[in-house]
């Protein structure tokens, strides 16, 4: 019988725990049920079941709003955060985290900057100001780039900076709405308060870290809260500016996957450029007797996510290789 070849690594992914220590509920549609208090939980299941893995794990993707906004209405985000950092913790690899929106409904992004879900390493190179993006590399010819998704944003910047202001300037020509959170009637539905974007800074500091790895034959691996394609999300739930960032990542051929949170139901496309775009179910609409994480294998010429409870087994072929 032929033996199945190693992997050249592994990696966990999981998104939208979103937990609180609160009484289930339902999102802003009423309809889909909220398991607040249960999410934690979960995290800790995929946590058992990410470290007992062998080979271990490389390091883990948490893709976004880690603790649920709910937290700051009770005064409870530094203690809700607490404990899921606690669950990552017991793991004996890196965590790296992107922020997504229910991380600025508990902290601003300087306060963020000093807590647990600051992954970026000291000395990392990363885009001018106060932009949370970076990249590192875990592997010979690999690479991971966390992206920013509310670099342009009018969440978690105080209203007198000029960033919010060039935010809300941007979300109010885009969205006449009463509500910046209602998507109705948009011409581009993204455009809501609860979505955020990519600064042209962070996107030419993306280009060069591209234009590095095209030049040294890596292959890269994207990950940010939004997604940024529409195979893979519904209308309202991508990055404001998604079409700049794809033509950054089209203008290369070394990324292979961009990794997703926010839409809780989850997506996938494989794009035109041979990108597969996977938007990971989200934690905190999973049902206590299920979950939904995954572990990536990555091999010379594919990535396979195996999936837990929610989430799909896929085999993502690297197509340009
Ligand atoms: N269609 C909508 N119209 C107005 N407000 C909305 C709409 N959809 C969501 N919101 C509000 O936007 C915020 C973010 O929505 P939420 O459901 O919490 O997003 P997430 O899926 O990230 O948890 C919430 O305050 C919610 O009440």
């Amino acid at each position: 019988m032929e033996a199945v070849p190693a992997p050249l690594f592994a990696f966990g992914v999981i998104a939208d725990i979103q937990y609180a220590d609160a009484e289930d509920g339902y999102d802003f549609s009423g309809y889909r049920r909220r398991y607040y208090r249960q999410s934690l939980q979960l995290l800790r299941d995929a946590v058992e079941a990410w470290a007992a893995e062998r080979p271990p794990l490389a390091f883990v993707l948490q893709l976004g709003d880690s603790i649920d906004g709910l937290n700051a209405r009770g005064g409870r985000a530094v203690a809700a955060l607490e404990q899921v950092l606690a669950a990552l913790g017991r793991l004996p690899v890196p965590v790296h985290h992107t922020w997504g929106n229910h991380e600025f409904y508990n902290f601003s992004r300087a306060r963020l900057a000093h807590t647990g879900l600051n992954s970026r390493p000291a000395g990392a190179a990363a885009p001018a100001g106060d932009c949370q993006a970076y990249d590192f590399s875990p592997a010979t010819r690999f690479r991971v780039v966390v992206l920013d998704a509310y670099d342009m944003s009018v969440l978690g910047r105080e209203p007198d900076s000029p960033r919010y202001q060039e935010a809300l300037q941007l979300l109010r020509e885009k969205n006449p709405n009463e509500s910046l959170n209602s998507p109705a009637g948009l011409k581009e539905p993204q455009f809501v308060e609860f979505n955020g974007g990519f600064s042209q800074a962070q996107l030419d500091w993306f280009n060069e870290v591209l234009k590095f790895s095209d030049e040294n034959q890596e292959k890269v691996v994207v990950m940010g809260h939004l997604p940024i394609h529409p195979g893979a999300s519904d209308s309202v739930c991508l990055a404001w500016n998604y079409e700049d960032a794809l033509s950054v990542i089209h203008s290369h051929r070394c990324v292979v996957c961009f990794l997703a949170g926010h839409l809780h139901d989850g997506g996938y496309c494989l794009d035109s450029h041979g990108v597969h775009h996977l938007t990971l179910e989200g934690v905190i609409e999973t049902p206590p007797e299920s979950n939904a994480f995954g572990t990536v294998y990555v091999y010379e010429d594919k990535m396979i996510l195996k999936g837990r409870g929610r989430v799909s087994d896929r085999v993502m072929h690297f197509c340009k290789w």
